[in-house]
């Protein structure tokens, strides 16, 4: 085991109506290290597993079998609560993650407070915390620091992600999740927000797993690179390899490691559905 690792996954397995004639293995036998700071984007078409591995990770899907081990604790059977103390998530839609009847100012102080028991007394009530929320939203560069008190469901989506965003690194995560977190939005705020999350990645020094539809922003972001096919990890790339790798290099090597083609218009179709 890699001194450095924060996630192991160890033959990780999950199926869906297991026994029936809709038995479908989801998870076929993961296996997967990913060490301190890694930021990993996770490609793959409909239907490869992608989600169920972050559902596996976060604890909304019980495990069928395998274990998931978290800087060097066993959480296979933590509930998903208790591994939200650790695990930071942003889901593809721009309301889940924040409470929109509550103000931005509000929300940022629930996640300030995550994973501490006694946290009020450190970071203060919301009026306290105010300055420090908004030099955290002045780091996105959307005007957000002026907007403490709007409610988070008038806001955009893009604005919204931005903010759910700073909100997980609020509390350094030891892992966040990001499960295409940029595809309901438009092509431009998409690619915000997408510079946003490298930002904050970096500045935080994250360890990331980032979903994603699209082949560009998978080899553009992250220092790795994993491609999933039928419930089962078939391209691994990092280092100076991921960073020389191009569309057709990665549909290439895809092709070799899978029995089936495929196309880039596959997975920018994908993105749309
Ligand atoms: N709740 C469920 N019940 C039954 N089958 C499921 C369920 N969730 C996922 N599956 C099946 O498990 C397999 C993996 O699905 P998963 O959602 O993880 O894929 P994905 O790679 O995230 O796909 P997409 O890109 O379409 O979101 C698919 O065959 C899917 O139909």
């Amino acid at each position: 085991m890699t001194n450095n690792a924060v996630l192991t996954i160890r033959d990780l397995n999950q199926y869906f109506e297991q026994g029936t004639i809709n038995e479908t293995h989801a998870l076929q036998g993961i296996n997967l290290t990913v060490t301190d700071g890694e930021f990993v984007t996770i490609i793959g078409g409909n239907g490869a597993g992608k989600s169920t591995l972050l559902n596996s990770i976060a604890g909304t899907l019980p495990i069928d079998a395998g274990q998931v081990i978290l800087a060097g604790r066993d959480i296979t059977y933590d509930d998903v609560t208790a591994r939200a103390r650790w695990i930071a998530r942003v889901f593809q839609d721009p309301k889940m993650g924040t409470a929109q009847r509550l103000s931005v100012a509000e929300n940022m102080a629930l996640a300030a407070k995550r994973g501490e028991h006694h946290s009020l007394f450190r970071i203060g009530t919301p009026h306290a915390a105010r300055p420090r929320f908004q030099e955290a939203l002045k780091r996105l560069n959307l005007g957000l620091e002026d907007r403490l008190d709007t409610e988070i469901g008038l806001l955009s989506g893009g604005q919204r992600q931005a903010i759910t965003l700073l909100m997980a690194t609020l509390q350094k995560p030891k892992l966040l999740l990001l499960d295409e977190h940029t595809a309901a939005l438009d092509p431009k705020t998409s690619a915000t927000v997408l510079h946003l999350t490298n930002q904050l990645v970096q500045e935080e020094d994250l360890t990331t797993l980032m979903i994603t539809h699209n082949m560009q922003d998978a080899i553009k972001y992250g220092n790795r690179l994993l491609m999933l096919d039928h419930g089962k990890i078939v391209v691994d790339v990092a280092g100076e390899q991921k960073q020389h790798l191009t569309v057709p290099d990665l549909l290439e090597l895809f092709n070799k490691a899978s029995q089936e083609e495929m196309t880039d218009d596959e997975l920018l179709l994908a993105r749309d559905e």
